[in-house]
């Protein structure tokens, strides 16, 4: 079993062709079905400390890996029973129904086990389920000490997260070969429980993955305050959200922060001064990050404003407001972030088709900005096609300022010389750290202080 940072993410039918290239024989095929159901089999005796296991078989191959790992575990030793709701559909799920020699229960009127192993759908759910598979799929995970999922929970949409059909909550989700869209995007990720990847030697690459723990940069002993990094951080109306971005920035190890348009204050170390297009130039930042607490009221100010900073030559962030004053936001010419949360996003590119995944990938490659699209799921694109897709941190992030901290941090790695991919990547990993690390019903402004403690 395999932790899931910056593993690939797949498709269904991207995993299906990863296996047909893999195996292109129908023995070739079942060997992935048995290192799956083998796989299946070792983390219910890993977890279930000698309970005995109920093992729900559908008719598809999802189910088939659930026949092998009853077969497995019986051969073992270990306590199985196995119940389903009809006979298998497939050639490979067929072998592996024939391989197991115990009584198939009815799923309708199965007994309860103390762990429950849901094989039924996997990437193969085509349609919501009718509740005579519901309805005994909750009865027993209700029942169960342990629930464990083969490769997705079902009732969850692979490729777009969606849930057709409410599953019951899991303590472990097996993701079998590669993670796919729903491990990770909501609301079908909060169905996972923890969620680890089961290697079944399936070669799957793919442009988009999990989110990686990146490699910070760190100042060396020829650094000095410039070379580490100046991120320039523009004030509004209400500046608190920018002085916690400056905050943000600093803490997540910029050498040099200045505040435009804010008055003198606590902390000393971030420079202010009034806004100016020269004031801003004069240092040639890594960084400029823009829209936290800009304001909205008073257009005139501004956009003029935003648009003589999105003029300049330097690395941009753009958030909050920022993005809100964007009517039209193509073709950015240098280095920028985007960082809306779903309604900014919406307001800026439309509700567009297909996952999150798709659509921050599309409004990326339109807009030529590496788009962080925030959420419990946030999604990073790049102008170039590439996509990141991070596993919730904490739900305590949903609280007022904590993007402002995000937008500032994402700054700090832009102006350390990162490019916007790496350096989304690696601000929303230290925020994630930062907020996990700081536990329940923290403020905004702890969270900016907690990044250094977690570079
Ligand atoms: N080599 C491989 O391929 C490997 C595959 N592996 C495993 O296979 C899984 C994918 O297998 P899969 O494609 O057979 O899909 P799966 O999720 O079992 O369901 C399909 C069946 O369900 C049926 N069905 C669908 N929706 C339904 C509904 N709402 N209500 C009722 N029925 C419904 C559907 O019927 P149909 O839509 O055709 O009428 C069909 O019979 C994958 O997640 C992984 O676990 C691993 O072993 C590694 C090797
Ligand atoms: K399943």
């Amino acid at each position: 079993m395999i932790p899931i940072h910056g593993q690939p993410i797949l498709t269904a039918a991207q995993m299906r062709a990863a296996e047909e290239a893999a195996a292109p024989t129908p023995d070739a095929m079942y060997a992935l079905m048995e290192r799956a159901g083998a796989g299946v089999a070792e983390a219910v005796r890993r977890l279930s400390a000698g309970a005995e296991a109920l093992i729900l078989c559908g008719p598809g191959n999802n189910g088939g890996d659930g026949y092998v790992a009853a077969r497995i575990l019986r051969e073992q030793g270990h306590p199985v029973r196995l119940a389903a709701a009809s006979e298998p559909k497939s050639d490979l799920a067929r072998r592996a129904r024939a391989g197991w020699d115990g009584p198939v229960e009815r799923l309708a009127d199965a007994d309860p086990a103390p762990v429950l192993v849901d094989a039924l759908f996997g990437t193969g759910l085509a349609r919501s389920l009718d509740e005579g598979l519901t309805a005994p799929l909750h009865r027993l995970a209700d029942a169960a000490r342990l629930r464990l999922a083969v490769d997705l929970p079902s009732g969850v949409a692979t490729d777009d997260g969606a849930v057709p059909s409410e599953p019951p909550r899991f303590d472990v989700t097996l993701a079998l070969g590669a993670l796919k869209p729903a491990h990770l995007l909501q609301p079908a990720a909060r169905y996972m429980g923890e969620l680890r990847l089961l290697d079944i030697g399936v070669p799957a690459p793919s442009r988009t993955r999990a989110l990686a723990r990146p490699t910070l940069p760190e100042p060396g002993p020829d650094s000095h305050k410039f070379t580490r990094g100046l991120v320039c951080v523009v004030s509004g109306e209400m500046p608190g959200a920018a002085e916690l971005a400056a905050t943000a920035a600093a803490h997540a190890g910029a050498g040099y922060v200045l505040l435009l348009g804010a008055e003198a204050s606590a902390p000393h170390a971030i420079v202010r001064r009034p806004w100016s297009l020269e004031a801003l130039s004069v240092r040639k930042p890594g960084a400029v990050v823009i829209g936290p607490g800009l304001g909205r009221e008073d257009k005139s100010i501004w956009i003029p404003r935003l648009s003589s900073v999105l003029a300049t030559p330097y690395p941009v962030v753009l958030d909050g407001d920022a993005l809100r004053h964007l009517s039209n936001p193509h073709s950015f010419r240098g280095p920028t972030i985007l960082t809306p949360h779903a309604g900014e996003f919406d307001h800026l590119f439309g509700l567009g088709q297909g996952s999150k995944i798709d659509r921050a990938r599309a409004a990326a490659e339109r807009s030529g900005a590496t788009i962080v699209f925030k959420g419990a799921d946030t999604v990073i694109a790049s102008p170039h096609g590439d996509a990141i897709v991070a596993p919730e941190a904490s739900a305590w992030l949903s609280t007022a300022g904590t993007g402002d901290v995000l937008a500032g941090a994402c700054g700090a790695m832009l102006a350390a010389g990162l490019d916007p991919l790496a350096a989304a990547e690696a601000a929303v990993w230290l925020h994630g750290r930062a907020a996990r690390r700081l536990g329940p019903a923290f403020l905004a402004d702890d969270l900016a202080e907690g990044l250094s403690a977690c570079r």
